[in-house]
């Protein structure tokens, strides 16, 4: 029996209940859910007992008291996915060996930029890079409370952290000294990678005790479930939802046998589909491109503070729209008088007579967006740091960019010239 099929035989016995529905190797995707007959809309695909849900509950005790009390739930089950595999005999490991055998491996999340070199990061469009700052944070925050747990652990001083049997050095805790992180680095990425599947793959759950918790942290693990692949379009994909006896997942659409079954991540755009899940894909419905660089280094101070006076200093985006109305809102700036743009603002003038003057002054922005994103393609074709799957994800989805960005253009100068 291969990883998968041993999956499927562990699971069914748990109760998890597969209708028409086949995990199955698909290319640059992994793993994802295949129609193995044909499935009508409104028929239930897939059930997932509560009881074979990986929470906050089914993290060891002895270890949630280890860690920070405030500890985020993503950061626990992170360390409980890390620490699982320290002891193969332990009876945790056992329980979800089968199902820790189909996750991905880290050279599989390579693509995902917390992963990357920081040189590869910092060539990310803006808006990825303010994604990636504040998962950085997360992150660090999770592993300075994991750490000197992981480090007992893997030093010896605990052999098996469920049992309870040790409590970690003082000394430990909290160190940041150079030679410790150094030793550390092989600890922290293990723990980054158990950190980017919990990332990459809970859903949305709560129950009496996460309602207390912040939204953030109301989430579970699912086997079977959580080999769902994504896709953009929402109105067909299996709807998720969930009681207190599990999660059921419902067609919306025929499927035919050999089909893949998707759910939707989100309305996501690829800067956070990237950052978030490792991916980007060249037709999605929901991409976007932010223009806040191009846009406000157009506007002086006192421009500025005017939108700032009225709720429209950046988040510019161009999406398969077009220019948004916080952008025609900020571009006004440059080409209205102060009453006139009043009067857009308020819904008292429809911007018509200036929209010609709008439209030319988007048009160079958007050149010049389209003259950095070719800049960063090139420069990324040219390097040679990290894994050549991260380069081309990077140069992938400057592409894609450039692709948004040159549709637009082309649309702005056929309507000038109709
Ligand atoms: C919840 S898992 C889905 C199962 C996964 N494919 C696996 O092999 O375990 C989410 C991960 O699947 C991959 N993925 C999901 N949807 C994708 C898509 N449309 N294109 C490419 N990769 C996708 C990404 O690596 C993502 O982080």
């Amino acid at each position: 029996m291969d990883t998968i099929e041993q999956l499927i035989a562990w699971a069914g016995p748990k109760g998890v209940k597969l209708n028409g529905l086949g995990p199955q190797r698909m290319p640059g995707r992994g793993i994802g859910l295949v129609a193995t007959r044909e499935i009508q809309p409104n028929e239930i695909v897939l059930e997932i007992p509560i009881a074979c849900l990986r929470t906050l509950d089914t993290v060891p005790k002895p270890l949630v008291r280890k860690l920070p009390p405030k500890m985020s739930v993503h950061g626990l089950l992170a360390a409980d996915l890390m620490l699982d595999g320290v002891n193969p005999s332990s009876e945790e490991h056992s329980r979800y060996a089968a199902w820790d055998a189909v996750c991905p491996t880290p050279e599989d999340l390579s693509t995902a930029p917390l992963l990357w070199p920081e040189e590869l990061q910092a060539l990310l469009p803006r808006a990825a890079r303010e994604l990636l700052d504040k998962q950085k944070a997360k992150f660090a925050k999770d592993w300075a409370g994991v750490r000197p747990v992981a480090v007992a652990t893997a030093g010896g001083a605990e052999k098996d952290v469920a049992s309870g049997s040790t409590s970690v050095n003082a000394s430990q805790q909290g160190t940041d000294d150079k030679d410790g992180d150094h030793e550390d680095e092989g600890l922290k990425a293990r723990y980054k990678h158990a950190w980017l599947l919990v990332n990459t793959r809970t859903f949305y759950y709560t129950n009496a005790k996460l309602k207390k918790r912040p939204r953030d942290d109301h989430m579970a693990l699912q086997p079977v479930a959580d080999l769902f692949n994504h896709t953009d379009d929402d109105s067909v994909t299996c709807k998720v939802s969930f009681d207190y006896r599990g999660f059921s997942f419902r067609a919306s659409k025929i499927y035919n046998p050999g089909d893949e079954v998707h759910i939707c991540y989100g309305r996501h755009g690829n800067d956070k589909l990237l950052v978030e899940y490792g991916f980007a894909m060249d037709e999605n419905r929901w991409d976007e491109v932010v223009l806040d660089e191009v846009v406000l280094a157009k506007l002086d101070e006192s421009q500025r503070d005017v939108l700032e006076e009225f709720g429209f200093l950046g988040k510019y985006v161009l999406d398969r729209e077009g220019v948004c109305y916080r952008t025609q809102v900020a571009v006004r700036m440059l080409c209205c008088k102060h009453g006139e743009w009043r009067r857009f603002v308020d819904g008292a003038d429809d911007g018509e007579a200036t929209q010609e003057a709008v439209d030319l002054l988007v048009l160079g922005m958007l050149r010049e967006s389209l003259s950095t994103a070719a800049t960063k393609i090139e420069e990324v074709g040219g390097m040679a740091v990290g894994r050549p799957e991260q380069r081309e994800m990077l140069v992938r989805r400057w592409k894609q960019i450039y692709q948004i960005l040159q549709t637009h253009i082309h649309r702005i100068v056929g309507k000038a010239q109709s």
